[in-house]
């Protein structure tokens, strides 16, 4: 269990807490964030044996020489939480055994096994006689989190490159790899697990020399389960990583690694400092927005948050500004502060493009009354996730709602989760889309993200020039055995496939360039259930490719519903029409007249169905003398109105669309 994470996620699970429970009042959410921040000042106590004077005093005695700040790469579930659990140990920031809190861990994180968001923690440690200050940071092991999991790159030196030995190499330890590579950290290989009965070390020493040039004589082999052995891993991280360099003397400059949003102090930056020093009253200024603030405390992750009188050059902690920033979205990623003056003497840090959202859904509320609920519960998600976008949205059939962007298919379906988390039932969302980008002949170019934007009629199609979608480099990796179906699934996917490697032993990584739009549908599902679940995929963006494109609508009585219009490949549309007109007919029920669904591109038609009308008029059957059994009816009719929606003249119940949007 992730103790040293857990203590600090607390605040976390605090506004995950309130997240759930939007309209709290402020007044009960202060004091459930007091007493959790009090409940974890205790509880730091009992993890750790330094008082916080203690820790300051040795941290002064340290020269930056004797700084090292690493990272774990690895694969989800390979083990880095609770690696970092034992290092913490071994260092005594943290007592072992104690309790699992698993309320304490973020609820999707807790759910899925995944970390989403990178956390750090400093620690002490002793080598030979002298005190090293190292920073850990712990990083998403998901791709889709690649801005997060660069930032920690950049902060680091080097990093552990952890490979569980039962189940070798996979695809984002390979996608990690070279992510950690190019941003030249320096490796460390350590093979983990290898107490269980089916560890294969030598094999998953082959394949990381043979993936990685890793020399197998360089790995450490460990169980971070019984601790067995990783007490050699602190000093080769002292050998192998290089010491930050900075110098304490020089101009501030630092390096804003992560922020996020406590209900109790406001915005919480996590930073590197580069240069110079930072402490409680100095003036800083953003270079991204050119904003002012003033420090009102520092200090470490220890792993709770223990304040410092300064941070030096070279060293990892948090920031607050008192007044606190108000926002997190001031708080760009990447961005460099330097102090109030000298912003003409320091070269701002290259930053990082902001990632664009390329997984898009539209989530509407059941009933429209709900709409502000729904608004604030996604306002609160996105106080922890600004690189989540939102539109306002409306639908002629689901009313008014909002588009969401994602970084990528787990990102979305996590927010998602969480959101379901809060309203259930009473929240439609729609299947994920990619974006499109349309070139006119007059030279513009622009990007949609919504079907409905999506240009219709002959006369627009004549003044575009090309329609492109989006590419992927898809890693998969799994056991042999399952080549033949892997590589099936792939080219039913409009797959490419780039390349092809084996090893000796059973393990392949396949590599594919494929659409977006294939992957967000649903292809990790289908790849999962082909492989007894042993396929691993990672992806990167890699190009927007020309590609016949259509819009396809379904029709209800010749009316479109627009909330469930896609654009979709030319060679998808049969297939996904006729499953439309089939699925929408099973939820529709029967009215007084005949209803027609039908799909359709343009004016096309590609598929058709049509629902019977009633032989008979059950309301004319009434006697009109029948008053009370009447308004009895028509009350009944007014109440179940909220939920129904019309669609030209056909009043469709929203658990149509929810049974036909659900996957
Ligand atoms: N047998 C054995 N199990 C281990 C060892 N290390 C970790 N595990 C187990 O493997 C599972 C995943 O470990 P975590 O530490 O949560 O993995 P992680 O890499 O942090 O996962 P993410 O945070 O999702 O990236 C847990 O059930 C651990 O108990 C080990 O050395 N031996």
């Amino acid at each position: 269990m992730r103790k040293w994470l857990q203590l600090f996620s607390r605040r976390r699970a605090v506004q995950q807490a309130l997240a759930v429970a939007p309209r709290l009042a402020e007044r009960p959410s202060i004091t459930r964030a007091f007493r959790t921040s009090n409940h974890s000042r205790a509880q730091a106590h009992s993890h750790s044996h330094h008082s916080p004077s203690d820790i300051e005093k040795r941290i002064a005695q340290i020269p930056i020489e004797r700084y090292r700040n690493f990272c774990i790469v690895a694969h989800v579930d390979h083990g880095k939480s609770t690696l970092s659990d034992r290092l913490l140990e071994l260092t005594g920031t943290i007592q072992p055994g104690g309790n699992k809190q698993v309320l304490d861990k973020l609820d999707v994180e807790r759910e899925r096994g995944i970390t989403v968001k990178a956390q750090t923690c400093s620690m002490i440690y002793n080598h030979k006689g002298d005190d090293y200050l190292l920073h850990l940071v712990d990083t998403p092991g998901h791709v889709d989190f690649r801005a997060e999991v660069s930032r920690s790159y950049v902060s680091s030196g080097g990093a552990l490159l952890l490979v569980d030995a039962s189940q070798g190499v996979q695809a984002q330890t390979v996608a990690n790899f070279y992510l950690a590579f190019s941003q030249g950290l320096e490796l460390i290989p350590v093979l983990n697990k290898v107490d269980l009965p089916h560890a294969d070390a030598a094999r998953s020493l082959e394949q990381m020399k043979d993936n990685f040039e890793l020399e197998p004589e360089d790995a450490i082999l460990v169980s971070a389960k019984t601790g067995w052995n990783v007490e050699a891993i602190l000093p080769r991280v002292i050998e192998n990583i290089p010491a930050p360099t900075g110098d304490p003397s020089k101009p501030l400059k630092l390096f804003l690694i992560d922020s996020w949003y406590s209900s109790f102090k406001g915005v919480v930056l996590l930073i590197r400092v580069f240069e110079g020093q930072i402490k409680a009253g100095d003036q800083v200024v953003s270079f991204g927005t050119g904003r002012k603030y003033t420090v009102g405390e520092v200090g470490i992750q220890y792993p709770d948050q223990v304040p410092q009188s300064v941070l030096r050059a070279g060293q990892v902690g948090y920031v607050y500004f008192n007044p606190s920033m108000r926002k997190t979205q001031e708080a760009k990623l990447g961005d460099t502060y330097t102090k109030v003056g000298f912003e003409r003497q320091v070269q701002p840090l290259p930053g990082f493009e902001e990632p664009k959202p390329m997984v898009f859904v539209a989530a509407f509320p059941v009933d429209q009354d709900d709409f502000e609920h729904l608004e604030d519960s996604i306002n609160q998600l996105l106080l922890n996730d600004r690189s989540v976008t939102i539109q306002k949205e409306a639908s002629h059939a689901l009313g008014a709602g909002f588009r969401l962007g994602f970084l990528g298919t787990l990102h979305c379906s996590v927010f998602e989760d969480r959101l379901r988390g809060e309203h259930g039932a009473s929240i439609i969302i729609t299947p994920p889309t990619v974006p499109f980008q349309i070139k006119y002949r007059d030279g513009r170019e622009v990007t949609i993200t919504n079907p409905a934007e999506f240009p219709e009629g002959d006369h627009t199609k004549r003044d575009i020039a090309e329609l492109r979608e989006p590419y992927v480099m898809a890693t998969l990796t799994f056991p042999e055995e399952y080549l033949g179906r892997v590589i099936e699934i792939c080219e039913a996917n409009r797959g490419e496939q780039k390349s092809l490697e084996y090893f000796t032993a059973t393990q392949v990584i396949l590599k594919y360039e494929m659409p977006l739009a294939q992957l967000v549908d649903d292809f990790f599902g289908k790849l999962k259930s082909s492989t007894k679940g042993y396929a691993t995929l990672d992806y990167e963006e890699a190009e927007w490719r020309e590609s016949s494109i259509v819009k396809l609508q379904l029709l209800v009585n010749k009316e479109p519903v627009d909330a469930v219009s896609r654009v979709l490949h030319q060679s998808q549309v049969r297939h996904v029409g006729k499953q439309w007109v089939e699925k929408f007919k099973e939820h529709v029920d029967r009215q007084m007249f005949e209803v027609v669904i039908q799909a359709a591109v343009g004016r096309q038609v590609i598929a058709r169905e049509s629902i019977k009308p009633f032989r008979k008029d059950v309301l004319a059957k009434l006697h009109a003398s029948d008053i009370s059994r009447r308004r009895k009816l028509l009350e009944k009719q007014k109440e179940g109105r909220k939920k129904l929606k019309a669609v030209g003249n056909v009043v469709i119940d929203h658990s149509a669309f929810q049974a036909f949007l659900a996957k």
